[in-house]
């Protein structure tokens, strides 16, 4: 069996990935069409000829403007759809999924249109391809703390829908501290919390996002290898790190996979995910990134095995779901054992 062929079947679960960074150039065409919006490009090949950044501000400016072409809820379902059928086949069989709710609400889409779409999907995805999936919204961190406190009220209707919130967007000079009182109160009500830190950002934002923000995983968190207390205690505290190989090469964050910290990362002792963040916009869905990693980094048979198990540990399931995919891994691993060359 090859490596694509085992990473294929590996079951998996993706933990960082941005609904609006799954919108193909295909679906983006159609959808500006649909919805009359003028957009830079008209072909899918000018598109993907676009998709080159020099920075995470950089990609930011193109992902905002690309999210323009979102604006009924057959569209947001459409997306949630599409992303969760391809995630499907790369034998994922669970996702969660980061919905940036303001970059729609601050274009006049009501929070219903944007909600009712993307929840619609995951209904639909869980009852025709039997794929679980979880929304996280996640507030924009160049915005206020206000503003995003008037949002969690917002959503009220959607509680229960919800598993909880994360923090995305520019990164340097918008620190975890900024967000302390929203956090505080979405654990109060509940929910789960994550935060993007140490992307771009240093190892001190990494620091106030556990110590602050009492974060349940971190996405990215990279950056934490430049404090060796830190590492030490996140792989104490057993604190996930949802990592994404192929963003972190497109928005030019390592100069080489060869140069990803991944590894680093799984020696240190942490809990270490792979996850796709924006798979249309960096090239790869989850197996791509897997397949990235396995063959700049040598990875074996046993550190995708890994990855996939902390996947699941790391995710936001019953022990009923934990046990049932961790099976499922076992079963894929003695199957791929049955097929190896003697
Ligand atoms: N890689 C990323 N970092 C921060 N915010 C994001 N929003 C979408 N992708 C992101
Ligand atoms: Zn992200």
């Amino acid at each position: 069996m090859t490596p694509e062929q085992f990473v294929a079947g590996l079951p998996k679960a993706e933990l960082h990935m941005h609904i609006e960074g799954s919108i193909d150039p295909e679906l983006f065409l159609r959808l500006a069409r649909r919805n009359g919006v003028d957009i830079r490009w008209q072909t899918e090949e000018e598109l993907r000829a676009a998709y080159r950044f020099t920075d995470l501000q950089d990609f930011l400016n193109l992902y905002y403007d690309g999210c323009r072409v979102l604006v009924q809820p057959q569209d947001f379902h459409d997306v949630t759809r599409d992303y969760l059928r391809r995630a499907h086949a790369d034998r994922v069989l669970h996702a969660e999924m980061f919905l940036g709710v303001q970059g729609h609400t601050s274009r006049a889409v009501p929070l219903a249109v944007v909600m009712e779409g993307v929840l619609g999907a995951m209904e639909a995805a869980q009852a025709e391809d039997g794929i679980s999936s979880g929304l996280i919204v996640v507030v924009q961190r160049h915005r206020s703390e206000d503003e995003a406190l008037a949002l969690l009220d917002d959503l009220r209707p959607w509680y229960d829908q919800l598993l909880g919130f994360g923090l995305g967007g520019a990164e340097v000079g918008n620190p975890p501290s900024k967000f302390a009182g929203f956090f505080r109160r979405c654990r109060e009500r509940g929910f789960k919390v994550v935060a993007h830190a140490g992307e771009e950002g240093p190892a001190a934002y990494v620091r106030e996002a556990v110590e602050l923000l009492q974060v349940q995983r971190l996405d990215h968190g990279n950056a934490c290898l430049d404090d060796p207390a830190l590492v030490a205690q996140l792989a104490q505290q057993r604190i996930p790190l949802t990592v994404c190989p192929l963003s972190n090469l497109k928005l030019q964050l390592v100069p080489s996979m060869a140069a990803h910290p991944l590894r680093r990362l799984m020696d240190a002792g942490l809990c270490v995910t792979v996850n796709s963040d924006d798979p249309s916009y960096f090239g790869g869905y989850v197996n791509d990134n897997y397949l990235a990693c396995q063959q700049a980094l040598g990875l074996g048979r046993d550190d995708m095995v890994s990855l996939a198990r902390n996947s699941f540990e790391a995710a936001f399931i019953t022990p009923l779901q934990r046990s049932a995919a961790l099976r499922a891994i076992d079963a894929w691993v003695a199957h791929g054992a049955e097929q190896a060359p003697a």
